[in-house]
């Protein structure tokens, strides 16, 4: 089951100061890097006859698990908490007609529900993260990264869940199994203050990460208390010799902001946090400008209305016959 996923843009950024590759998985069929792993594992729950799916989300799992069960033929039943998810996904989750579940409660607890609707029922096929099928997908991100410009130094990915980043190193680990690369790169996980257990465990020196209890972060896609990946996560980061960075809402909006109007590419807040994460680490020397990062922006940011209009610009409201004097005038001013 497919909507040709994958193949995705590394653009070169030039104004950040480094080598860095920005990855744009918002070019994905639904808009976000879930399609990867949403093709595989839907096609494995078609191919076990399974005739419904179901995951709890943030956003983009919805969208993505919603469309590539309409693509089966599939029922698909969405768990999301209630008043919580950008608007953009939300949209794409009705329009591709999935039944959304709005629960009382953040997303760990929609998780929670999903579990206990497949250990009990059994006939709806889960679709979260802890579904291997999903990574299988996910970890083709580093094959193109390889075919595109072999095996970068670092790659820097917002960690929510925490299946993605462990699904990248996957795929470069087997590259490397397999003869055709000779090393690994350092696996940066960026994580938003308010919700950052990983990253907190990791700069910490911690093996177990602290749960937060009341996730709170402006990027809602990484609103995740209880990484139900942490183990994976923490073994990528560990084994690649990599490491963790903590941004606040202010720097992940700013870089929003900064990657829309520096370079044109539009990102939503948690895929934003990738670039956040980033200038932090050259700026801690955790990364030097000389090496060659791959950045993983993970969502585009037409999911998230909102969070584009906070940025917020110069907007006029003329009559047809005064917008020569408006131009003529703004000309004059500069931006
Ligand atoms: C744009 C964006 N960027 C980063 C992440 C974090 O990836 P993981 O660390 O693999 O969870 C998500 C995750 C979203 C969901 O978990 C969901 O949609 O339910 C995302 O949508």
């Amino acid at each position: 089951m497919s909507l040709e996923e994958g193949n995705t843009p590394l653009i070169k950024t030039s104004t950040f100061g480094g080598n860095f590759l920005a990855k744009f998985e918002g070019a994905n069929p639904t808009g976000s890097f879930k399609d990867r792993g949403m093709s595989v594992a839907v096609s494995n729950a078609s191919n076990l006859g399974y005739r419904a799916v179901m995951a709890a989300s943030t956003g983009n799992t919805a969208a993505s698990a919603a469309a590539y069960a309409a693509r089966a033929g599939m029922r698909s039943f969405i768990i999301l908490p209630k008043g919580k998810i950008a608007l953009g996904k939300l949209a794409q989750s009705v329009l591709y007609g999935a039944e959304v579940i709005e629960v009382e409660g953040n997303f760990d607890e929609g998780l929670e529900a999903v579990l206990n609707v497949h250990k009990t029922n059994g006939t709806v096929y889960p679709l979260n993260s802890f579904n291997p099928w999903r990574l299988e997908g996910q970890k083709t991100l580093a094959f193109e990264v390889v075919e595109s410009v072999g095996v970068p130094d670092t790659v820097v990915v917002p960690v929510g869940n925490a299946g993605n980043i462990y699904a990248i190193w996957k795929g470069f680990v087997e590259l490397t199994q397999v003869g055709l690369t000779e090393r690994v790169p350092r696996m940066i996980g960026v994580q938003a203050e308010g919700a950052s257990p990983i990253a907190r465990a990791v700069l910490e020196g911690r093996e177990i990460p602290e749960f937060t209890e009341s996730p709170e972060t402006i990027a809602s896609a990484i609103r995740i208390g209880k990484p139900v990946n942490w183990p994976r996560a923490m073994r990528a980061i560990r084994e690649s010799n990599g490491t963790a960075v903590v941004v606040t809402d202010e720097e992940i909006l700013l870089a929003q902001t900064e990657m829309a109007r520096r370079e044109g590419l539009g990102v939503e807040p948690a895929s934003a946090a990738t670039l956040a994460g980033y200038v932090k680490l050259l700026k801690l020397g955790v990364v030097s400008k000389e090496e060659l990062v791959v950045g993983v922006f993970t969502g585009h940011s037409l999911k998230d209305p909102d969070s584009m209009m906070r940025a917020g610009t110069r907007r006029f409201l003329v009559p047809p016959s005064e917008v020569l004097k408006l131009v003529e005038g703004e000309l004059r001013v500069g931006r």
